[in-house]
């Protein structure tokens, strides 16, 4: 059976990631984040030396991309091959040329692939999805689709609070790959059906029984 899936865009530091894992644990859902196979693609290309500004050399990494996901206590940990990382995609320098790897159609289109296939292999009765474009390319037919926001200087204060003093400077960046990204995909308004979810004045807690009171209304599960 195909399972319910939960469809969760925004912007950069929404909480996407951290409200999503905390609601499909409450939901017994599985988890999926889209943005970490982009950053482990932004990753392969540094770490190969490719210019991330040639679409057909970033395309070509594709061949090659060894992507494996599995479900960990904090989120995912993610593998290329047999190389493990979940901590690498994260850093700053990753974070700063992602939206490179992100702007390319047949990159999305691959990638699109097979986010479709790890939502259908799914093996419990759902799954939250999360990214920037769920709701409206990746599974518009979603029984829920939620745009998460915050304002702009709310989330740059909660990413500085992850970041490691030396680093407090780069949470700002959130602000240019958010303009980068808006190039693309429309994460900033709310599709026809998508219902808008912001946490700017919620705590954390608040914000992830918001998600799971939403999917309990629409699912009636
Ligand atoms: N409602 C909230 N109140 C306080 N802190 C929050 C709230 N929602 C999320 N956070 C915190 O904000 C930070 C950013 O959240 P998270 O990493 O989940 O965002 P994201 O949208 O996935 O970001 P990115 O797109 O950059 O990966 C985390 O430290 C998270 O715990
Ligand atoms: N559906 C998506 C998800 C992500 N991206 C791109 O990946 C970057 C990293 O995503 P995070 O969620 O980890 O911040 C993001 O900045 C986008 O460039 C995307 O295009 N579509």
């Amino acid at each position: 059976m195909s399972p319910i899936v939960v469809a969760v865009d925004g912007p950069a530091g929404s909480g996407k990631s951290s409200v999503s894992i905390a609601a499909a644990e409450r939901l017994g859902y599985a988890f999926l984040d889209t943005g970490a196979a982009y950053r482990a693609l932004a990753w392969l290309g540094l770490e190969r030396g490719v210019d991330l500004d040639d679409a057909d050399a970033v395309v070509a990494l594709l061949d090659d991309f060894d992507y494996r996901t599995v479900p960990g206590a904090d989120g995912t940990i993610v593998h290329i091959g047999l190389h493990d990382v979940t901590t690498a995609i994260r850093e700053p320098r990753v974070s700063a040329v992602v939206s490179d790897v992100a702007r390319i159609p047949a990159v999305r289109s691959a990638l699109n692939e097979t986010f479709r296939r790890l939502i259908d292999a799914t093996q419990v009765p759902g799954i939250v999805v999360e990214g920037r474009d769920i709701t409206t390319v990746v599974a518009p037919d979603a029984a829920v689709r939620i745009l998460l926001t915050a304002s702009e200087e709310v989330r740059i204060a909660r990413r500085s609070k992850d970041l490691a003093p030396a680093q407090a400077a780069t949470a700002g960046q959130l602000r240019e790959r958010d303009r980068r990204d808006a190039q693309v995909v429309d994460f900033m308004t709310a599709a026809p059906g998508v219902t808008t979810l912001d946490s700017t004045d919620l705590d954390f807690d608040q914000t992830v029984d918001a998600v799971v009171a939403l999917v309990h209304e629409r699912t009636g599960a």
